[in-house]
Protein backbone atom coordinates (compact mmCIF):
# COMPACT_ATOMS: atom_id res chain seq x y z
CA UNK A 1 0.00 0.00 0.00
CA UNK A 2 2.60 2.26 1.01
CA UNK A 3 4.83 1.76 -2.18
CA UNK A 4 1.82 2.58 -4.39
CA UNK A 5 1.16 6.00 -2.13
CA UNK A 6 4.89 7.03 -2.45
CA UNK A 7 4.69 7.05 -5.83
CA UNK A 8 4.26 11.08 -6.42
CA UNK A 9 5.44 12.33 -3.06
CA UNK A 10 5.26 16.34 -2.66
CA UNK A 11 7.33 18.53 0.16
CA UNK A 12 6.79 21.94 0.59
CA UNK A 13 5.95 25.23 2.99
CA UNK A 14 4.55 27.99 2.06
CA UNK A 15 8.35 29.63 1.95
CA UNK A 16 8.43 27.34 -1.69
CA UNK A 17 5.30 28.35 -3.74
CA UNK A 18 4.96 30.39 -6.25
CA UNK A 19 0.78 30.61 -5.80
CA UNK A 20 -1.27 29.96 -2.46
CA UNK A 21 0.12 26.86 -0.36
CA UNK A 22 -3.47 25.38 -0.12
CA UNK A 23 -4.33 26.00 -3.51
CA UNK A 24 -1.14 24.66 -4.81
CA UNK A 25 -1.61 21.07 -2.78
CA UNK A 26 -4.93 21.18 -3.96
CA UNK A 27 -4.01 21.19 -7.40
CA UNK A 28 -1.25 19.17 -7.12
CA UNK A 29 -3.35 16.47 -6.10
CA UNK A 30 -6.07 16.94 -8.66
CA UNK A 31 -2.77 16.78 -10.70
CA UNK A 32 -1.32 13.61 -9.28
CA UNK A 33 -0.04 13.47 -5.92
CA UNK A 34 -0.10 10.51 -3.69
CA UNK A 35 1.41 11.91 -0.44
CA UNK A 36 2.29 15.01 1.00
CA UNK A 37 5.08 16.23 3.83
CA UNK A 38 4.69 19.60 5.28
CA UNK A 39 8.20 20.91 5.52
CA UNK A 40 8.07 24.43 6.49
CA UNK A 41 11.75 25.43 7.22
CA UNK A 42 13.88 27.98 6.09
CA UNK A 43 13.63 31.54 4.69
CA UNK A 44 10.49 33.20 4.86
CA UNK A 45 8.87 30.59 6.61
CA UNK A 46 5.92 30.56 9.22
CA UNK A 47 6.30 30.04 12.33
CA UNK A 48 3.95 29.72 15.60
CA UNK A 49 0.47 30.39 15.24
CA UNK A 50 0.35 30.95 11.48
CA UNK A 51 2.62 27.47 10.83
CA UNK A 52 0.07 25.54 12.87
CA UNK A 53 -3.08 27.29 11.46
CA UNK A 54 -1.47 26.48 7.86
CA UNK A 55 -0.62 22.93 8.43
CA UNK A 56 -4.56 22.48 9.77
CA UNK A 57 -5.71 23.73 6.68
CA UNK A 58 -3.16 21.98 4.24
CA UNK A 59 -3.95 18.32 6.15
CA UNK A 60 -7.83 19.03 5.89
CA UNK A 61 -6.89 18.93 2.23
CA UNK A 62 -4.51 16.36 2.21
CA UNK A 63 -7.84 13.56 4.13
CA UNK A 64 -10.36 15.26 1.52
CA UNK A 65 -8.59 13.17 -0.98
CA UNK A 66 -6.86 10.50 1.43
CA UNK A 67 -3.51 11.73 0.92
CA UNK A 68 -1.11 11.24 3.63
CA UNK A 69 -0.21 14.13 5.90
CA UNK A 70 3.45 13.87 7.01
CA UNK A 71 5.14 16.30 9.13
CA UNK A 72 9.07 17.24 8.39
CA UNK A 73 11.44 17.34 11.42
CA UNK A 74 8.91 18.42 14.39
CA UNK A 75 7.45 15.84 16.74
CA UNK A 76 5.39 18.31 18.36
CA UNK A 77 3.69 19.66 15.70
CA UNK A 78 3.01 15.62 14.68
CA UNK A 79 1.11 15.10 17.98
CA UNK A 80 -0.40 19.13 17.42
CA UNK A 81 -2.01 17.94 14.04
CA UNK A 82 -2.64 14.78 14.48
CA UNK A 83 -0.89 13.93 11.09
CA UNK A 84 -0.35 10.81 9.23
CA UNK A 85 3.45 10.65 10.06
CA UNK A 86 6.68 12.00 10.72
CA UNK A 87 9.74 12.42 8.43
CA UNK A 88 13.34 12.99 9.82
CA UNK A 89 16.98 13.25 8.65
CA UNK A 90 20.09 11.79 10.09
CA UNK A 91 20.41 15.33 12.44
CA UNK A 92 16.92 15.43 13.02
CA UNK A 93 17.06 13.64 17.09
CA UNK A 94 17.31 10.07 17.82
CA UNK A 95 15.10 7.84 15.54
CA UNK A 96 14.29 5.04 18.06
CA UNK A 97 13.05 7.53 20.58
CA UNK A 98 10.91 9.19 17.66
CA UNK A 99 9.41 5.99 16.31
CA UNK A 100 8.86 5.04 19.79
CA UNK A 101 6.81 8.23 20.15
CA UNK A 102 4.39 8.21 17.54
CA UNK A 103 0.99 6.57 17.22
CA UNK A 104 0.80 3.02 15.94
CA UNK A 105 -0.85 4.55 12.84
CA UNK A 106 1.54 6.96 12.41
CA UNK A 107 4.54 6.41 9.52
CA UNK A 108 8.47 7.06 10.26
CA UNK A 109 9.87 8.39 7.00
CA UNK A 110 13.98 8.59 7.26
CA UNK A 111 16.33 10.65 4.81
CA UNK A 112 19.11 8.80 4.36
CA UNK A 113 22.53 9.35 1.47
CA UNK A 114 24.07 5.89 0.84
CA UNK A 115 23.33 2.12 2.07
CA UNK A 116 24.73 2.01 5.22
CA UNK A 117 22.46 4.50 6.44
CA UNK A 118 19.43 3.11 4.64
CA UNK A 119 20.26 0.08 6.42
CA UNK A 120 19.96 1.63 10.36
CA UNK A 121 17.03 3.17 9.46
CA UNK A 122 14.83 0.26 8.33
CA UNK A 123 16.41 -1.89 11.60
CA UNK A 124 15.31 0.72 13.45
CA UNK A 125 11.64 1.04 12.06
CA UNK A 126 11.40 3.53 9.26
CA UNK A 127 8.16 2.79 7.39
CA UNK A 128 10.01 4.22 3.96
CA UNK A 129 12.97 5.92 2.94
CA UNK A 130 14.34 9.04 1.12
CA UNK A 131 17.08 9.02 -0.54
CA UNK A 132 19.05 12.25 -1.89
CA UNK A 133 20.32 14.13 -3.25
CA UNK A 134 19.64 12.36 -6.31
CA UNK A 135 20.74 15.37 -8.57
CA UNK A 136 21.56 19.37 -8.01
CA UNK A 137 19.17 21.40 -6.46
CA UNK A 138 18.76 24.88 -5.62
CA UNK A 139 15.40 24.14 -3.13
CA UNK A 140 17.84 22.90 -0.02
CA UNK A 141 21.40 24.53 1.20
CA UNK A 142 23.14 22.02 3.07
CA UNK A 143 22.42 18.85 0.24
CA UNK A 144 25.30 16.33 0.54
CA UNK A 145 27.06 15.13 -2.71
CA UNK A 146 25.17 14.10 -5.79
CA UNK A 147 25.79 10.51 -5.99
CA UNK A 148 22.49 10.20 -8.28
CA UNK A 149 20.26 7.24 -8.84
CA UNK A 150 22.87 4.76 -8.37
CA UNK A 151 22.41 5.08 -4.65
CA UNK A 152 18.93 4.05 -5.14
CA UNK A 153 20.21 0.96 -7.29
CA UNK A 154 22.87 -0.07 -4.44
CA UNK A 155 19.84 -0.21 -1.54
CA UNK A 156 17.14 -1.69 -3.73
CA UNK A 157 19.49 -4.89 -3.82
CA UNK A 158 20.03 -5.29 -0.42
CA UNK A 159 16.54 -4.10 0.43
CA UNK A 160 14.38 -5.21 -2.25
CA UNK A 161 10.99 -4.91 0.06
CA UNK A 162 11.75 -1.80 1.50
CA UNK A 163 9.27 1.39 -0.05
CA UNK A 164 12.22 3.84 -1.33
CA UNK A 165 11.48 6.99 -2.41
CA UNK A 166 14.65 9.72 -4.33
CA UNK A 167 14.81 13.01 -3.33
CA UNK A 168 16.59 16.28 -4.62
CA UNK A 169 16.79 18.26 -7.94
CA UNK A 170 14.07 15.54 -9.48
CA UNK A 171 11.86 17.02 -12.68
CA UNK A 172 9.71 15.60 -15.05
CA UNK A 173 12.47 15.15 -17.07
CA UNK A 174 14.99 12.90 -15.34
CA UNK A 175 12.61 11.20 -13.06
CA UNK A 176 12.48 8.03 -14.61
CA UNK A 177 15.93 7.64 -14.00
CA UNK A 178 15.51 7.70 -10.61
CA UNK A 179 12.05 5.04 -10.90
CA UNK A 180 14.23 2.83 -12.97
CA UNK A 181 16.62 2.50 -10.51
CA UNK A 182 14.39 0.84 -8.12
CA UNK A 183 12.56 3.67 -6.30
CA UNK A 184 8.73 3.27 -5.68
CA UNK A 185 8.22 7.06 -6.04
CA UNK A 186 9.90 10.31 -6.36
CA UNK A 187 9.43 13.38 -4.18
CA UNK A 188 9.21 16.80 -5.12
CA UNK A 189 9.21 20.36 -4.39
CA UNK A 190 10.31 22.94 -6.85
CA UNK A 191 8.95 21.09 -10.25
CA UNK A 192 5.55 21.40 -8.95
CA UNK A 193 5.58 24.48 -6.47
CA UNK A 194 7.27 27.06 -8.63
CA UNK A 195 5.40 25.88 -11.71
CA UNK A 196 2.81 28.51 -13.69
CA UNK A 197 0.66 25.52 -13.94
CA UNK A 198 0.52 23.39 -10.68
CA UNK A 199 -1.99 20.90 -12.11
CA UNK A 200 0.07 20.31 -15.56
CA UNK A 201 3.60 20.53 -13.78
CA UNK A 202 2.16 17.25 -12.20
CA UNK A 203 0.53 15.81 -14.32
CA UNK A 204 3.95 15.69 -16.73
CA UNK A 205 5.69 14.25 -13.84
CA UNK A 206 3.09 11.39 -13.25
CA UNK A 207 3.79 10.32 -16.66
CA UNK A 208 7.06 9.45 -15.04
CA UNK A 209 6.15 7.79 -12.34
CA UNK A 210 3.52 5.63 -13.05
CA UNK A 211 4.96 2.03 -13.59
CA UNK A 212 2.63 0.90 -17.06
C1 LIG B 1 11.15 12.46 1.42
C2 LIG B 1 12.24 13.27 2.03
N1 LIG B 1 13.52 12.87 1.87
C3 LIG B 1 14.51 13.60 2.39
C4 LIG B 1 14.25 14.76 3.12
C5 LIG B 1 15.35 15.57 3.75
O1 LIG B 1 15.30 15.48 5.17
P1 LIG B 1 16.47 16.16 6.04
O2 LIG B 1 17.77 15.63 5.59
O3 LIG B 1 16.12 15.98 7.46
O4 LIG B 1 16.42 17.67 5.63
P2 LIG B 1 15.22 18.70 5.87
O5 LIG B 1 14.14 18.39 4.89
O6 LIG B 1 14.71 18.54 7.27
O7 LIG B 1 15.81 20.04 5.63
C6 LIG B 1 12.90 15.12 3.28
N2 LIG B 1 12.54 16.21 3.96
N3 LIG B 1 11.93 14.37 2.72
C1 LIG C 1 14.19 18.54 1.07
C2 LIG C 1 15.34 17.96 0.32
N1 LIG C 1 16.07 16.92 0.82
C3 LIG C 1 17.06 16.56 0.00
C4 LIG C 1 18.01 15.48 0.31
O1 LIG C 1 18.96 15.30 -0.47
O2 LIG C 1 17.80 14.81 1.31
S1 LIG C 1 17.14 17.50 -1.37
C5 LIG C 1 15.79 18.39 -0.92
C6 LIG C 1 15.20 19.49 -1.72
C7 LIG C 1 14.36 18.98 -2.88
O3 LIG C 1 13.84 20.04 -3.59
P1 LIG C 1 13.72 20.09 -5.18
O4 LIG C 1 12.74 19.06 -5.57
O5 LIG C 1 13.23 21.47 -5.48
O6 LIG C 1 15.09 19.85 -5.73
MG1 LIG D 1 15.07 17.14 8.71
Amino acid sequence: MIEQQLALYLVMGSQNCKHDPVETLEKAIQGGVTFFQFREKGLGSKIGKEKIELGIRLKEVCHQYDVPFIVNDDLELVNELDADGLHIGQKDGDMKKMKDSLKSYQMLGVSTHNLDEALEAKNLGADYIGVGPMFNTLTKDDIEEVNGPIVIEEIREQLPNVPLVGIGGIKHHNASQVIEAGANGVAVISDITQAESVKEATERLVGKVIRL
